[in-house]
């Protein structure tokens, strides 16, 4: 079938709108018609060719949402009509990571996934008899894709799609690293590193979890009031601080934070983030992706006065599992995913949606089909 798709052509280049040929769901695979997708800094990041698994040309976008229009021989946990987010980690429930019942890490497609191809190792999409790599084994960039079905959470049917689409990545990460991960506790102390769509869901996590000071860093001064909106009780611009910034937060915090979240992606931050955190027992979460090659670094002594570093993907969410009941919490009105949508706007669009995001003048664009 044809299909409307933002092509990524090569890194660093604007996504293309082209009409691309799609190949119908094969064996455990459906077809799902995409009603919206969120744009997340991780496509941003893909886009600029600092992803060492990133790969061209390819249809980006991995916080979807949609509708299941057609089912592959022996899916038997879907059917045409379901409600479904996409998920890029999956949740196959028979691998040895999803049996282990310590984390959400799914590898029964990891490999395929990491090159851009389904299970089979062949790609539905293609342009002109070129073929098209997928992404994250999600493509959530164009209104028809594929996708295996454990990479599939089926919803409530009344969930509004163009909201809810943002629970396929950036605000079900915020939440699930302090409730999943970090398992922060009733009163203890925040720091929270970078207020994008990530780091302010973090934040109502926070929140949630009842803990006594949130502190949202971020060089953008726009980004507080609404961090204030969602649980933020200090705000921290280090271009305002004098002096460095770690023993300004350690003494803000009177020893430290109990739990840091890096969400921007800057190993020098990420450094800072560790050092942050209480002498004994303080745990900082990495949650930002860092580009090819970069690494992080600190000093041993760090780790031996009783600091842990430890880092989260999706949020430690199992999809197929959590994500219904996370659906519901946000209809039940328990977590704010409306103002975290800056504006919605065609596909056709989309590459406006990259600019403000580099323009630090969006929390997240929906681009709709
Ligand atoms: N681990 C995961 O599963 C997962 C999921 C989603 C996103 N991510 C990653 O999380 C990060 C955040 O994603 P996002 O969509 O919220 O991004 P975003 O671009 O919306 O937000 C990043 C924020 O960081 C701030 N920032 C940039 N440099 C800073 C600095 N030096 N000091 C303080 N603040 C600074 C920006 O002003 C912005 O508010 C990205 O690296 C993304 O790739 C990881
Ligand atoms: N391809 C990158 C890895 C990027 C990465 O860490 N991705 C996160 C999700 S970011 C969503 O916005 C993730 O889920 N990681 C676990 C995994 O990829 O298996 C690289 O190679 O550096
Ligand atoms: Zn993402
Ligand atoms: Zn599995």
């Amino acid at each position: 079938m044809k299909v409307k798709a933002a092509v990524a052509h090569s890194a660093k280049q604007p996504l293309s709108i082209e009409i691309v040929d799609l190949e119908g769901p094969k064996e455990g695979e459906v077809l799902v018609e995409i009603k919206a997708s969120g744009v997340c800094h991780t496509d941003a990041y893909t886009l600029s060719g600092a992803d060492p698994e990133g790969l061209f040309p390819a249809i980006l976008g991995h916080e979807g949402a949609g509708i299941v229009v057609e089912v592959g021989s022996g899916v038997k946990s879907l059917q045409k009509g379901d409600r479904v987010i996409p998920l890029y980690v999956p949740e196959c429930r028979n691998c040895k990571f999803c049996l282990s019942g310590k984390t959400n890490l799914c590898q029964a497609i990891r490999e395929t996934q990491g090159k851009g191809v389904m299970p089979d190792g062949s790609s539905r999409f293609s342009l002109n008899g070129k073929m098209l790599h997928h992404y994250m084994g999600t493509s959530t960039f164009a209104n028809y894709t594929v996708v295996p079905e454990i990479a599939l959470a089926k919803i409530r049917e009344d969930a509004p799609l163009e909201k809810v689409c943002l629970l396929g990545c950036g605000i079900t990460t915020g939440i699930g690293a302090v409730i999943n991960t970090a398992k922060v506790q009733v009163g203890d102390n925040v720091v929270v590193f970078g207020l994008g769509g990530v780091g302010l869901s973090v934040i109502q996590g926070a929140k949630l979890a009842g803990a006594n000071m949130i502190i949202g860093v971020d060089i953008n001064p726009n980004k507080k009031a609404l961090g204030e909106k969602l649980g933020m009780t200090h705000f921290v611009n280090p271009k305002e601080v004098e002096g460095d910034l770690v023993p300004y937060l350690v003494n803000l915090t009177n020893g430290g934070a109990d739990f840091s979240f890096e969400c921007i992606g800057n190993v020098k931050i990420m450094r800072q983030a560790l050092e942050c955190c209480h002498k004994g027992w303080g745990t900082c979460v990495i949650v930002g992706v860092a580009g090819a090659g970069e690494e992080i670094s600190t000093r041993p002594f760090q780790l031996v006065t009783g600091r842990t570093w430890k880092g989260t993907a999706f949020g430690g969410t199992k999809g197929r599992t959590h994500l219904p009941k996370i659906v519901d919490w946000y209809m039940e009105g328990k977590i704010n995913i409306d103002d975290l949508i800056t504006e919605f706007m065609p596909i056709e669009d989309i590459n406006r949606a990259f600019d403000l995001m580099h323009a630090g003048k969006s929390i997240r664009s929906v681009v709709t089909f």
